[in-house]
């Protein structure tokens, strides 16, 4: 990665326990503008975790994080990060009694005055960019798991014209294609590649455990295990590299440093 690259995240000296389990240990990240990156390691290695922890959904016991380069100081429900971070979650999390604009549109809906035409301006354009135009008027129960999660895409991408510093500048994507059919996986990679390109999400951070996501969706990789990053590279050195955990990890085996925990 180029030293002039503009970063927009950085993480330093991050470490978060829960209860006697330390789940992430003195942990530095940098997230650079137009990256993406996927965190990747064995189930429960705090993968969602440092999600959470960036998105300012969850403190740390330890350690900084920098937003533009920026401290951020207050956590959860007091945040004033100077961009915005958006979430894509690994169930769609949709409420079913809204319909598809109205829960695309919420947060607009709840924390801004603009008018319900601009929200559903703003809500149809973001609809169309992930591939579903015409469908704000259906409720979630009548949407494929595919589509539901696009609908989660087309929230996490809104803008917000009432305070541009919101705009989601980074999406986090907590498993996007997990419990989909191969088929729908790649309907829903070709999308965040799609979206990093035409503006939508330009960087993101991607946590999965599906091969076909991890090779078609990300550029650069970290594998966390035992609370720390135990390696990272391009998404190609990945697979190639002589790192016994990351061999071991793509091989499937049971054999090898990472333990099995049944
Ligand atoms: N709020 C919480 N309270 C207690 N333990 C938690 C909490 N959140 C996460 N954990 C534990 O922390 C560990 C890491 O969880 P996390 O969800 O970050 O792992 P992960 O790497 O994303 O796992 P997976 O690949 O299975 O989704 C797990 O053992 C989990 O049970």
């Amino acid at each position: 990665m180029p030293d002039d690259f503009e970063t927009l995240i950085e993480l330093k000296g991050i470490s978060k326990s829960f209860g006697s389990s330390v789940i992430l240990d003195n942990v530095d990240l940098n997230i650079h503008k137009g990256q993406a990156l996927a965190i990747i390691g064995p189930s429960g290695t705090g993968k969602s975790t440092i999600l959470r922890i960036i998105a300012g959904l969850l403190k740390p016991d330890a350690g900084q994080v920098y937003i533009n380069g920026y401290k951020r100081k207050g956590w959860v429900d007091d945040i004033r990060d100077p961009i915005g971070i958006g979430m894509v979650f690994q169930n769609a999390a949709l409420f079913d009694s809204l319909n598809v604009r109205e829960n695309v549109g919420f947060s607009l809906y709840q924390h801004t005055k603009l008018s319900r035409k601009t929200i559903e301006k703003l809500v149809d354009e973001r609809l169309e960019m992930v591939g579903l135009p015409g469908i704000g008027d259906r409720f979630p129960a009548e949407l494929s798991g595919g589509m539901r999660k696009r609908v989660s895409f087309a929230r996490a991408i809104l803008p917000n014209p009432e305070n541009p510093a919101h705009n989601p500048e980074v999406i986090l994507y907590d498993e996007p294609t997990a419990g989909l059919d191969p088929i729908a996986s790649t309907v829903i990679e070709d999308l965040i590649r799609d979206l990093q390109r035409n503006g939508g999400a330009n960087t993101y951070v991607m946590v999965t455990h599906q091969d076909s996501t991890i090779r078609r969706t990300a550029d650069q990789v970290i594998f966390l295990y035992k609370g720390k990053i135990q390696w990272s590279g391009d998404v190609d050195e990945a697979y190639s590299t002589d790192n016994p955990i990351v061999r071991q990890f793509f091989s499937g085996s049971v054999n090898g440093p990472i333990q099995i925990v049944n």
